[in-house]
């Protein structure tokens, strides 16, 4: 093996983009999963089929459309397809949401060409620092002795767009420009979704919307190259969103969402879809009626996957507890009362990156 691939293979601070781009013939030991952990790829697709006597038990997935929100008769039904989504998933797709697919296309453009960036240009970016507002992340922030992930990924903050955006990356020159439309375009498809799901819950529709004003919106940008072994990696490990809804738009499949039975399921490609998550602040507004999703992405052999979530989270210092109107003698508040701010320290002082921390605030640990 040539010297220069031997030692980026040795190197764990290399990027996964240039592992791929000087084509290593396979994945480092740090990368390796032990086998209860690698993804088994291409079964258990999000969609139903007929087999010959009955309906087999695959899963299907939801997909709503949001367009009917805005019709006076159909907008209860909808309500009613969110509310079971988020019950037995935590999870939908929606199509008709609004966002063009120019902008879309333009941001997924935008990060294409970011990614493309030589290796040191990015690097210009790295912090390990949860904190820092604009960070460019690789292997690099996990220390040796973990578990790395064939990921890439920039994080901003997103909102109020104004204060932020002059730190975004001026390269390529466009990215401001496009990843700023669609950022503000999930702003406004996350208030109406955050609506919604309040209805759904039979709380009033500003309840949550109230609850997440002033709060943050960050945007995980993320980049996935092709793998050379697929089966024994991952792209992100098993987790549930620290905030309190992620809308997610995928360049192509690799998402799996875990269901009830703890199966994972394969979310399909649907075209001109954005997916949500319901992160672990709605499950502790919602003392437990809606359960944030825990997901994990796979990685594949022939092409490189981008996705973008747009991770929106109640205000830094605010307590998060169930809604009141949820609590009753039949139904005593599951969660503990915590701020965002409480949450970052407590994975920060326990090295408990990749688990779902929502259940360190079950009541019944404290
Ligand atoms: O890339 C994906 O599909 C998921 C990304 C994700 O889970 C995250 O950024 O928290
Ligand atoms: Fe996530």
């Amino acid at each position: 093996m040539e010297e220069t691939i031997k030692s980026l293979i040795d190197d764990s601070f290399t990027s996964a983009m240039t592992l791929t781009n000087s084509g290593v013939p396979q994945v480092p030991d740090r990368y390796v999963l032990p086998p209860s952990q690698r993804p088994v790829l291409g079964s258990s697709i999000g969609i139903r089929f007929y087999s010959r006597n009955h309906f087999s038990t695959v899963t299907t997935l939801p997909v709503i459309d949001l367009s009917l929100l805005h019709q006076p008769l159909l907008r209860s039904s909808v309500i009613h397809e969110i509310n079971m989504a988020c019950k037995e998933f935590g999870f939908f797709q929606v199509i008709n949401h609004g966002i063009p697919p120019s902008v879309i296309e333009g941001a997924l453009d935008a990060a294409t060409q970011f990614f493309d960036l030589p290796v040191e240009e990015k690097m210009l970016l790295v912090s390990a620092d949860v904190h820092q507002p604009v960070r460019y992340g690789t292997s690099l922030n996990h220390s040796t002795d973990r578990v790395h992930y064939w990921r890439d990924f920039i994080k901003h903050y997103s909102y109020p767009l104004s204060k932020w955006i002059d730190m975004w990356p001026s390269n390529p020159p466009c990215y401001k420009d496009k990843v700023g439309k669609y950022a503000e375009a999930a702003h406004v498809l996350h208030k109406q979704l955050i609506e919604a799901i309040s209805e759904s819950l039979g709380l009033e529709k500003n309840y949550l919307q109230e609850q997440t004003e002033e709060g943050s919106q960050v945007m995980a940008v993320n980049c996935y190259p092709a793998c050379p072994e697929p089966e024994i990696t991952l792209g992100m490990p098993p987790h549930s969103d620290l905030n309190s809804l992620t809308i997610l738009l995928q360049s192509s499949q690799g998402l799996q969402i875990m269901d009830s039975n703890e199966k994972w399921i394969s979310v399909p490609d649907v075209e001109g879809a954005l997916i949500v998550q319901l992160g672990d602040q709605v499950e502790v507004m919602s003392n437990g009626i809606y359960k944030s999703v825990i997901h994990r992405v796979t990685v594949n052999k022939d092409y490189k996957r981008l996705s973008f979530a747009s991770l929106h989270s109640l205000p830094l210092h605010k307590k998060i507890s169930p809604a009141p109107e949820l609590i009753d003698v039949n139904n005593a508040p599951a969660y503990g009362e915590f701020s965002f701010n409480d949450f970052l320290d407590y994975i920060s002082s326990n090295d408990c990156e990749h688990q779902r921390f929502i259940d360190t605030l079950k009541k019944s640990n404290f």
